[in-house]
């Protein structure tokens, strides 16, 4: 059926500007006023932003991982990320080493295709690089339209990659058109340092940030990127957390390479001392890279308004204390890595990132949609609002006053990492190429109509929108 949103204002990342949205056939038909109502399905938007719906490039949703599995899935995760206004997702779909990578990437399939609510695409973890992976990348690249690779410097005997792989990755992707993500922690010194607590008896979940020092994210950023400019390559680091690693971005960027930055909300407003909770609760704050002593925030806002970060993910990767996290009671090596957090992301940083005057309207839609959609070979189908893109559409109110909550977050998990934390806006319906998902804060959606998205290469523009989707 035609939609017709009226009377909100339209928040893009360069413009903000009052006007109608016209929807039919799943796109935005029409921009402008006056629009003929005749059997349209009218949406007062008065009073409201209308974003772009966000895209979150870093899920790991119902993920193997630290002896459990991570507890959102593609249901309860993507309807909690709609709620949130998030309409596409990127998971890391995980590969094991001397396996054809489609077997890893039809599992993935098989757990997201008759559950995700909005839409979905796939980053692949590679973890060797040889002919036989070599052989079958550009199938990965051309008929699965997964144009991300990633790449962990961390994790030891779990994850973690050698160097060369590392380079090899780079060398390759610059030729198939793909963009290489890492995980940047020097892996062989956390290792060491872990055993040196252990050894110490040091077994609580604060010893998790003690062993991996912003140091080694530095170091770690700084080899990546180096690499990245010998071999002329692309570069995109996850989860940034310290002035250090920002430092080895920016000096990247500066001599020319092509190195982007991601952080998330949890490293902007939550800090390592949320470790020391007695009773064990630091466990729930316990995901890699560590949280980071308060200084480092304002370094994470300050790349964020210059640019040298570009992109904010949520790093879902969700675990319930009782029962998981509860796992590492007496080691904290055992902790699960990860947290709730897929819900949350838009919010934060509307509320502490606009409407503290940290960044402004335009700069926020970029961060959590536009900047990720040219990233990731989605836009311009999505992460903008223009005649021709998807409508995924966000309506948001940017007034309303609320605290975070377990008890009113749609995530699976038992806790809420940002419980109690009081901010400003909330998303109020959101439509999925143009049906709604969330309609008055409430899910109207259809479990399993989100849609597998194949992506375009790495800085090629998207030559046909349909070809996007998968047959
Ligand atoms: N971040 C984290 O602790 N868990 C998810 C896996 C990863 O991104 O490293
Ligand atoms: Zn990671
Ligand atoms: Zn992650």
């Amino acid at each position: 059926m035609r939609k017709i949103i009226k009377n909100g204002t339209i928040v893009t990342a360069a413009d903000t500007y009052q006007a109608d949205l016209l929807i039919e056939d799943e796109k935005i038909a029409m921009i402008g006023q006056g629009f003929d109502e005749t059997s349209a399905e009218i949406v007062d938007a008065s009073g409201r932003y209308i974003f772009p719906g966000a895209i979150d490039p870093h899920t790991h949703l119902e993920m193997p991982f630290g002896g459990t599995v991570s507890k959102d899935d593609f249901e309860t995760g993507t309807i909690a990320a709609a709620y949130g206004g998030t309409t596409t997702v990127i998971d890391f779909c995980l590969t094991d080493k001397g396996k054809p990578l489609q077997n890893s990437i039809d599992q993935w399939h098989a757990k997201s295709q008759d559950k995700s609510v909005i839409d979905y695409s796939f980053h692949l973890m590679i973890s060797e690089m040889n002919e036989r992976v070599l052989d079958q990348l550009p199938s990965v690249i051309e008929d699965e339209g997964i144009t991300s690779f990633k790449v962990f410097m961390a994790y030891k005997n779990v994850f973690q990659s050698d160097d060369g792989t590392l380079f090899k990755t780079l060398e390759q992707a610059k030729n198939l058109g793909a963009l290489v993500m890492v995980h940047a922690e020097n892996g062989d010194v956390i290792d060491h340092l872990v055993k040196k607590a252990l050894d110490a008896g040091q077994t609580d979940p604060i010893y998790h940030a003690l062993t991996r020092p912003p140091e080694v994210e530095g170091e770690a950023t700084n080899r990546a990127a180096e690499l990245t400019g010998l071999a002329d390559s692309q570069l995109y680091v996850v989860h940034v957390t310290c002035e250090q690693a920002v430092s080895a971005i920016a000096a990247a960027r500066k001599k020319g390479y092509n190195v982007i930055g991601e952080t998330c909300p949890q490293y902007l407003v939550l800090d390592q001392s949320y470790l020391e909770k007695p009773d064990f609760e630091g466990a729930k704050y316990v995901w890699s890279p560590p949280l980071r002593e308060k200084h480092h925030q304002e370094v994470l806002w300050n790349a964020l308004k210059t640019g040298d970060l570009q992109t904010l993910g949520s790093d879902q990767c969700s675990f319930d204390f009782k029962g998981q996290k509860d796992l590492g009671k007496d080691d904290f090596t055992k902790i699960p890595n990860g947290g709730p957090i897929i819900e949350d992301r838009v919010s934060i940083l509307f509320s502490e990132g606009v409407k503290k005057g940290r960044i402004s309207l335009n700069e926020f839609v970029d961060i959590t949609s536009t900047k990720i959609a040219k990233t990731f070979g989605l836009f311009p189908q999505k992460g903008t609002i223009s005649v021709g893109a998807d409508a995924d559409i966000v309506i948001f109110d940017p007034d309303v006053e609320r605290t975070i909550s377990v008890e009113t977050s749609h995530m699976a998990a038992d806790y809420n990492p940002f419980e109690g934390m009081q901010v400003t806006g909330q998303t109020v319906s959101v439509l999925s190429r143009g049906e709604f998902v969330i309609k008055d804060q409430q899910f109207v959606g259809k479990i399993g109509s989100g849609r597998y998205v194949k992506r375009s290469k790495f800085g090629s523009p998207t030559s046909s929108q349909e070809k996007l989707y998968q047959k």
